[in-house]
């Protein structure tokens, strides 16, 4: 549908302004998808996410025999719920590297049970699934490994969910427990179900956007902090007839961080003030480095307001958002260490590495740790041929090293295989283009 070529070349860019629509978060796409699914009803989604991400997520409902159509109006489908019961019980489901499909798709179809094959690219095979797969299969489910333990290719055959105190590790992705709370309506037909989490608990606004869906959905979770999650028992999955998709606050984060960095004033539309997603809080670091954030309803704003300021910080809760103020560092007063980001490691590629590896290639020196990263910035910023791992993030990352600010003057910044961004944002590079004056 796209076509991109092999490399993107980005000269310095003195200044940026300009108004960019956001495309729908990944997010809430995906769990909206399942959730329509898997609900009583139709619903009508506006804005879904066009990409990758949702795409493999949209083919594999298919395949499971649920209906679901475009209405005409862009990015607009109308899904048609089973009420819980899927219609195809034998399935083999690609889902390239969408961690929000195939976590959340395995604990659903371990619970209805059946004889599925979940897989994707390579790099899905080398994403660990094992906390969640122990916390299924400790109830009764059925999942084996095709490959390696703990690893996609997953086999799901029938099972039965015996137990209603489900028990699962939370400190490598927060998806897992995402993955079980949203499958949890499909095992409290005849009994309450409790979902605890063992130790640490990463990511944690993601799991309040799932809360947030499932509540859209008509069901509704007690929590006990962050450690015990309970489904009274007979709660369904109801259609809230319409449901209208915010824009991604993660897409958001690189438009409003080259307004910091040059200039702007930079509006992201599609998401506001009362965002469900904990990226938004990317906007409290760009004010912290010392950047203006204006909030609407439905627009984010962004200026530069003089040079930006470096930071210590601990980035659990937007470890997406957190790649972003990484590139924010380079142009910052001084060092910036970004902590608690272990699940880096685990996520398109190591973005740890990954991060650092290029990071260097624009003379800044970095050191990094099991969970920490450090950026002490240069004088300049290099010219550099930026490799991107097939990660998204890179790729839209390191497209704002272009940027000056009003003390560094931005490099020359070619993008290799910039087709990765299809992931979540297709058209990055074009609405990243339109800012430049
Ligand atoms: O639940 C979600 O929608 C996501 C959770 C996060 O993953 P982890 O919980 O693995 O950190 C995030 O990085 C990912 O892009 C999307
Ligand atoms: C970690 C990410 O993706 P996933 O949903 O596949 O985990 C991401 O989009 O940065």
């Amino acid at each position: 549908m796209h076509h991109y070529p092999k490399h993107i070349d980005l000269l310095p860019v003195r200044h940026v302004s300009g108004t960019v629509r956001l495309p729908g978060s990944k997010s809430i796409s995906n769990r909206t998808l399942l959730l329509s699914a898997l609900a009583e009803g139709q619903t009508v989604i506006k804005d879904l996410l066009a990409s990758d991400d949702t795409m493999v997520m949209l083919q594999a409902l298919q395949k499971l025999g649920v209906h679901w159509s475009r209405t005409g109006f862009d990015n607009e489908y109308i899904v048609t719920g089973t009420k819980g019961e899927l219609p195809v019980r034998k399935a083999d489901l690609f889902l390239g590297n969408a961690g929000t499909a195939i976590r959340p798709l395995a604990a659903a179809l371990a619970v209805l049970g059946g004889d599925f094959l979940l897989h994707g690219i390579k790099r899905m095979h080398e994403r660990p699934i094992g906390d969640l797969v122990d916390a299924l299969n400790e109830s009764g489910a059925n999942i084996e490994y095709v490959e390696n333990p703990g690893y996609p290719p997953i086999r799901i055959h029938e099972g039965h969910i015996r137990s209603h105190n489900l028990k699962v590790r939370g400190n490598v992705s927060s998806q897992f427990l995402t993955a079980l709370l949203m499958a949890s309506p499909l095992m409290a037909r005849t009994q309450d179900v409790t979902i605890h989490v063992i130790g640490e608990l990463i990511s944690k606004p993601y799991i309040e956007i799932t809360l947030n869906l499932m509540r859209s959905f008509g069901v509704e979770i007690e929590q006990d902090g962050w450690s015990a999650f309970t489904l009274k028992k007979g709660q369904t999955y109801k259609s809230p007839g319409v449901l209208h998709v915010e824009g991604d606050a993660s897409s958001a984060s690189y438009f409003l961080a080259a307004a910091a960095i040059a200039g702007g004033p930079v509006k992201v539309e599609g998401i506001g003030k009362n965002s469900i997603q904990g990226d938004v809080r990317f906007c409290d670091i760009l004010q912290q480095m010392g950047a203006k954030v204006v909030y609407g309803d439905n627009f984010i704003e962004v200026v530069s307001n003089g040079p930006l300021k470096c930071i210590d910080d601990d980035f659990n809760l937007i470890p997406d958002a957190a790649m972003t103020v990484a590139m924010l560092a380079v142009y910052a007063d001084g060092p910036s260490v970004l902590r608690n980001i272990g699940s880096w490691r685990v996520k398109e590629t190591d973005r740890i590495v990954a991060m650092a590896t290029e990071l260097t290639k624009l003379g800044v020196d970095v050191e990094t740790g099991d969970d920490w990263l450090k950026v002490i910035p240069a004088t300049r910023i290099s010219d550099a041929t930026i490799d991107t791992y097939d990660d998204h993030r890179i790729a839209m990352c390191f497209s704002l090293a272009c940027l000056s600010s009003s003390n560094k003057q931005g490099a020359k910044i070619r993008i290799n295989d910039p087709k990765c961004v299809a992931k979540t944002f297709p058209e990055y590079f074009q609405a990243f283009k339109t800012l430049f004056a």
